[in-house]
């Protein structure tokens, strides 16, 4: 965004070869839980009586059929979850060790579960995916750019470029954002060389959150001219692959949320010394098969150090002041969610920031224990991690594309200047099908696992 260029979001600490490696060994826990089991394939949420605390007015709901979500009738309600909801965390909360009691010290997103529960509807992940919905224009880039302008930091001197961002800002009449902070929180205010390391990381989370929903809507784009669902390379390329820093970020975020799982099989094998239930209310609710992806996928996070980011946060004095401000940015991000206008855009925008805001709470917060998590909290977490790696394998496919293209171009240019028509036309026609050869052989040779 605007600011992004001067906040040195383009550092990197993440090793891309260890994601891939990573990748291949978790592709098929990922699916286990996401989408076969009645537990993290559900999902509850205030989609729709949450107030958008940006704007009042707001009219600028999308119509159009991919942005509907069908939620889930109460008897469609898997038993796991209605088994959850039976739970009222301070009556029961000795008899469960579940710590589910809203701590503002500790949480970095604003839970549905604690603030509106009566509103909450249930919705399968699995019938609602993630995709284009046609969700665009003055509405979107306003949320975007309040997300960007007043929840991220400027890391760098340059007072010029914060003025200047100010003054370009623009929002249609009645949508001009309240500030969410507190004022002493304000980015102008906070010394852009304070915590420089955490302020970035907060935009490289922010910006990798975008460049994967990004991702997924090129995914899986839908095409009006053909009427059908297509991967779009230029879609791709024009939202994410040419810019590298937006890359960059989404292999960040895969290595936050990585870390965030290694911090769970910590945390498992201390409770297999205690025996104590992992999931709460307990372990029991929850089918083996799914328990055992869920602690596999922990295990091997763990095993794969490379992955794990180097640099330690948090860690002096003047950092652990700013950690306040990092959490209240954070949290008002989450609250931004519910000014998206789509609801299927808002249903994965809540979820995936619920996700980070979880992994950023196991990372930041020692006293966070795995069964102190509450359903929505895990389920986030899982959730999003799926989707940061469907990012990651996103990014491999069409780069690969790319260089395909690039190929096949160079091809066509020098059958053009050697050959006449129609000679011509029918080499540049097979020229064109060489990358789905290519793409053949690749699936044959079973590529796509191997990465
Ligand atoms: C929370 C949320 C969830 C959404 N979910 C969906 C969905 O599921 N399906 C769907 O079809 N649409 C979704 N949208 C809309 C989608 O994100 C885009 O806004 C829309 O497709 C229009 O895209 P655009 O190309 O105009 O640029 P946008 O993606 O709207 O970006 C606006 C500006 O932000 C900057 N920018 C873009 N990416 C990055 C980045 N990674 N880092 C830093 N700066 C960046 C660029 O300057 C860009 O011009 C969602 C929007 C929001 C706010």
């Amino acid at each position: 965004y605007l600011l992004l260029p001067n906040m040195g979001i383009s550092q990197t600490e993440v090793d891309t070869d260890a994601i891939y490696g990573m990748q291949s060994r978790i592709r098929t826990l990922l699916p286990v839980m996401t989408e076969q089991s009645d537990y993290f394939s559900n999902y509850k949420l205030n989609l729709y009586r949450a107030e958008c605390p940006l704007w009042d007015n707001d009219n600028a709901m999308c119509s159009s059929q991919g942005c509907a979500v069908d939620t889930l009738e109460e008897n469609e309600v898997s038993d796991v979850w209605k088994r959850f909801s039976d739970v009222d965390p301070s009556s029961k909360k000795n008899e469960t060790k579940c710590n589910w009691e809203h701590n503002s010290q500790l949480d970095y997103c604003y839970l549905d579960e604690v603030s509106s529960e009566q509103d909450c509807v249930f919705v399968s992940l699995v019938n609602n995916p993630e995709r284009f919905t046609g969700y665009s224009g003055d509405h979107t880039a306003a949320i975007w750019r309040n997300i960007y302008e007043q929840n991220c930091f400027v890391v760098d001197d340059d007072e010029s470029l914060k003025e200047k961002s100010r003054r370009e800002s623009f929002y249609k009449p009645g949508m001009y954002p309240f500030q969410l902070s507190p004022k002493e929180d304000d980015i102008l205010t906070i010394s852009p060389s304070v915590a420089s390391q955490e302020k970035r990381m907060l935009n490289k989370i922010i910006s990798g959150f975008h460049a994967s929903i990004s991702s997924h809507i090129c995914e899986n784009y839908y095409d009006t001219n053909r009427n059908r669902w297509t991967r779009n390379l230029e879609c791709w390329l024009a939202k994410v692959g040419n810019y590298p820093e937006r890359i960059e970020n989404i292999f960040f975020n895969y290595a936050l949320l990585h870390q965030a799982f290694v911090r769970i099989a910590d945390q498992l094998v201390e409770m297999e010394n205690n025996s104590t239930s992992s999931f709460c209310p307990d372990n029991l609710a929850i089918d083996a098969r799914t328990k055992l992806a869920f602690d596999n996928l922990a295990f091997i996070a763990q095993q794969d150090r490379k992955v794990i980011m180097s640099s330690k946060f948090f860690a002096d004095e003047e950092s652990q002041k700013f950690k306040e401000t990092f959490r209240k940015h954070f949290h008002d991000v989450s609250r931004i969610m519910d000014c998206v206008g789509c609801d299927k855009c808002r249903l994965w925008g809540k979820l995936q920031i619920t996700g980070y805001g979880t992994a950023l709470k196991l990372l930041f917060e020692p006293e966070t224990q795995l069964n102190d998590l509450r359903p929505s909290e895990i389920v986030a977490l899982v959730n999003t991690f799926d989707r940061i790696a469907h990012s990651v394998q996103s990014s491999f496919w069409f780069q690969l594309r790319r260089r395909a293209d690039l190929s096949v171009k160079f091809i066509q240019f020098v059958i053009a200047l050697s050959f006449k028509a129609p000679t011509r036309e029918i080499l540049s026609f097979f020229a064109e099908q060489l990358w789905y050869i290519f793409y053949a052989i690749l699936y044959i040779c079973n590529v796509p696992r191997l990465i």
